[in-house]
């Protein structure tokens, strides 16, 4: 049975397809437009109440939550394609930090300059300047730490790649390539080899492909 990924417009969707390109399993997508409100509809609900992209649909298997979806199919298919989740517990429990660092301190701040910054203009609200100001402020004190980690190791939770690095992908890309704060990357030495590695993967140009919503 082919995975469903409803989304994939939209960034937390991204993570779920760049984790199954990673891990070779095949998917087919489901567009979902949030600007006509098909997240709100009653069928969407009965499936993803709280009406959010992704969710999947693997079977008669439902989830949602971008993070546990990763997490999900990185462990089911844990034998094949890159290993996302460490070689030991003790990886693993970094791999779980870090993702558990993204969710909430580097998400919070980062998605407010995304609504603020992105979305405004599309749905016609003002931006605020004092959140733009103290979310880039945060924003940049997360990317203090992240610079200090990133000259210890390659990736955030060691030398390997892993789900910690999937997570951060596709909010990063929006702040690079259309918000004009890539200095907030590019002016971390470390910070920035690191988006380097990771943006360049294949399995991140692939899912670019399925667009953006800006
Ligand atoms: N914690 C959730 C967040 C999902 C989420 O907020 N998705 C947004 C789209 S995006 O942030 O990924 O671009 C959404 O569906 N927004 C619609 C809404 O909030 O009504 C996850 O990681 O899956």
């Amino acid at each position: 049975m082919v995975v469903k990924v409803y989304g994939p417009l939209y960034a937390a969707p991204k993570r779920v397809l760049v984790c199954l390109v990673e891990k070779e399993v095949d998917f087919e997508t489901v567009p979902i437009d949030l600007l006509k409100g098909e997240n709100k509809h009653p069928d969407f609900l009965k499936l993803q109440p709280f009406g959010t992209v992704p969710l999947i649909q693997d079977g008669d298997y439902t989830l949602y939550e971008s993070r546990a979806i990763m997490r999900y199919y990185a462990e089911k298919y844990k034998s094949q394609g890159t290993d996302l989740l460490g070689k030991t517990i003790e990886e693993r429990g970094l791999v779980e930090q870090w993702l558990e660092v993204e969710a909430h301190n580097f998400q919070p701040p980062i998605y407010n300059l995304v609504v603020h910054i992105l979305f405004a203009p599309v749905l016609g609200f003002p931006s605020d300047p004092k959140i733009l100001q103290e979310s880039e402020e945060k924003l940049g004190k997360v990317l203090d730490i992240y610079e200090e980690q990133l000259s210890k190791s390659k990736y955030l939770a060691g030398d390997f790649f892993s789900l910690a690095d999937i997570s951060h992908l596709p909010f990063t890309h929006f702040l690079v390539a259309n918000m004009g704060k890539e200095y907030m990357i590019k002016d971390r030495k470390h910070v920035s080899a690191w988006w380097d590695d990771i943006s360049n993967r294949p399995s991140w140009k692939r899912v670019l492909q399925f667009g953006d919503p800006f």
